[in-house]
């Protein structure tokens, strides 16, 4: 017998409670399901769980670079001890989240969920139906269709094992590379990376990725860009990686294999095209409610609508639109300006709004003021080496158009660079503000 519900959301993550909490809370009758523990990648298997490991990577780091102005003794990192502490805030994140659901009145599933009808999905042999089905799936990592593919480890399995490998590398140079390495080098492993681009971290201004590279150099993780993987082979006790790149074939020896190479949806057990929600270009065909084009009973939000960047900010901001329109009717769309972002290495980089390329792409007017600031006292404070920042302002209006930032504070200093990307507030108007001194906020006006 089916079971019949006002909303059926599928996943667990930010954009699936956002969705199934506000409905519910205004009196819709809702249903969950998740073939994992509840909790989606943020708090479980991505950013949550990799900050836990970089509070201790940075503290270490941190007392390191202190040694010998202040601080003295050796610091090691004890794996186990830094896992344990981020699993007491992870590990009971399944059952919170059930809890909270339930209590919500909220219908709780465990089980992959697939389309059997427009309006309804099965799930381990319950059927489901309802008015609207929200799929909030988010993503995996991306198939490389390389022989060996199955001895890489992903995010998931990185952040829970239980011994830190001497030896790993890490395949694609994107924001997983750049913070695993860091963490994992910090904790005293020997890092390659083993990128098919360019650069690290293409999504990030090319200059102030060049200064991080001298923290890649000091902490010892070696980097071979242009090279693209081509096999894994297992070993007696460890792996064999064949890589391909300008320089022709390179073998490495590994204890560990980490997928870093990009992550998509996987709409395949899904079964669509029973749902009669097409594709288009290989992403859902959403209108701007985000809205499936071909079915209006469903909606997307987060990694799975590929609408905005796979942020966490952005799924819940989508989650939002989605419940919006789900109670209202149609009228509510998504406003992706001056989303930021933040790779957490150490130093952290940060980036709000336009780099000079996008800015110059859209035909825009504007000044770029740009420096290294290793001798400014919010960098020499932390004994760190490497920081800077580029802004770019428009000529015109004086509008801040794009921040991009590197040091000790970026991640946070960020946010000020966000609110006037968001808000079109001017140069003028933050050299007026008066930030709190001394933090990493009070550098502001000298970058304007
Ligand atoms: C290692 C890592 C670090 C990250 N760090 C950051 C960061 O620092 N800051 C940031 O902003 N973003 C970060 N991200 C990105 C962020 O985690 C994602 O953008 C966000 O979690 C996506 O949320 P979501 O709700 O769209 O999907 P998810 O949280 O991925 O939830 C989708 C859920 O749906 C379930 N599911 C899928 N298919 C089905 C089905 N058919 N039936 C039932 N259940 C299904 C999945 O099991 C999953 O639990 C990171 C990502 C990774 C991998
Ligand atoms: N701090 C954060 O906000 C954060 C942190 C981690 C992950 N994330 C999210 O998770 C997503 C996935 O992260 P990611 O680092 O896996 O992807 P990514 O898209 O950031 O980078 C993937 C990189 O792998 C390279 N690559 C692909 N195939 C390759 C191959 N066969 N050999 C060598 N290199 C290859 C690509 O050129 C690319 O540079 C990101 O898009 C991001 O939105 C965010």
């Amino acid at each position: 017998m089916s079971k019949t519900y006002d909303v059926i959301v599928i996943g667990s993550g930010i954009a699936a409670t956002t969705v199934a909490m506000r409905v519910s809370a205004a009196g819709r009758s809702v249903a969950v399901t998740d073939f994992r523990p509840y909790g989606g990648t943020c708090a479980l298997r991505g950013c949550d769980p990799k900050k836990m490991l970089i509070g201790g990577t940075s503290a270490a780091d941190h007392a390191r670079r202190m040694h010998g102005k202040g601080i003295a003794g050796e610091v090691r990192i004890d794996w186990r001890e830094l896992l344990e502490f981020k699993r007491g805030v992870t590990d009971p994140v399944p059952e919170e989240k059930e809890k909270s659901f339930s209590e919500s009145g909220i219908a709780t599933f465990h089980g992959r969920a697939r389309f059997v009808g427009p309006n309804a999905v099965e799930i381990d042999g319950d059927t489901l139906e309802a008015s609207h089905i929200v799929l909030a799936t988010g993503a995996e990592p991306m198939k490389l269709g390389i022989p060996g593919e199955e001895y890489l480890i992903d995010n998931e399995g990185f952040l829970e094992m239980e011994n830190l490998p001497r030896r790993i590398v890490l395949v694609g140079g994107g924001y997983i590379a750049a913070e695993f390495s860091h963490i994992a080098a910090r904790a005293g492993a020997e890092v390659t990376i083993l990128q098919h681009g360019e650069r690290m971290l293409k999504g990030f201004d090319p200059d102030l990725v060049g200064w991080l590279m001298e923290k890649y150099k000091e902490i010892g993780v070696t980097l071979h860009t242009g090279t693209e993987v081509k096999r894994i082979g297992k070993t007696g006790d460890g792996f064999r990686v064949t890589a391909a790149g300008d320089g022709g074939s390179r073998t490495l020896e590994a204890d560990l294999v980490v997928h870093a190479a990009g992550r998509k949806p996987d709409f395949e057990p899904l079964d669509l095209k029973t749902g009669g929600v097409e594709l288009r270009d290989g992403k859902l065909a959403l209108n701007e409610y985000l809205q499936s084009t071909s079915n209006p009973a469903v909606y997307a939000a987060g990694d799975t609508a590929q609408m905005g960047p796979p942020l966490t900010p952005v799924t819940s901001h989508d989650g939002n639109v989605v419940a919006a329109n789900l109670l209202e009717g149609n009228h509510s769309t998504p406003n992706y300006t001056g989303v930021p972002s933040v790779a957490f290495t150490l130093p952290p980089l940060a980036r709000v709004g336009l780099n000079e390329s996008e800015a110059h792409e859209q035909g825009l007017k504007f000044r770029t003021r740009c420096d290294r600031t290793p001798g400014w006292f919010s960098t020499r404070q932390q004994a760190e080496s490497v920081s800077g920042y580029k802004v770019l302002v428009e000529e015109e209006s004086g509008q801040i158009l794009g921040a991009h930032l590197l040091g000790p504070h970026a991640d946070e200093v960020i946010n000020a660079f966000t609110l006037a990307v968001r808000h079109g507030l001017t140069a003028d108007q933050l050299k007026d503000t008066i930030f709190a001194y001394p933090t990493g906020a009070s550098d502001i006006p000298s970058m304007l």
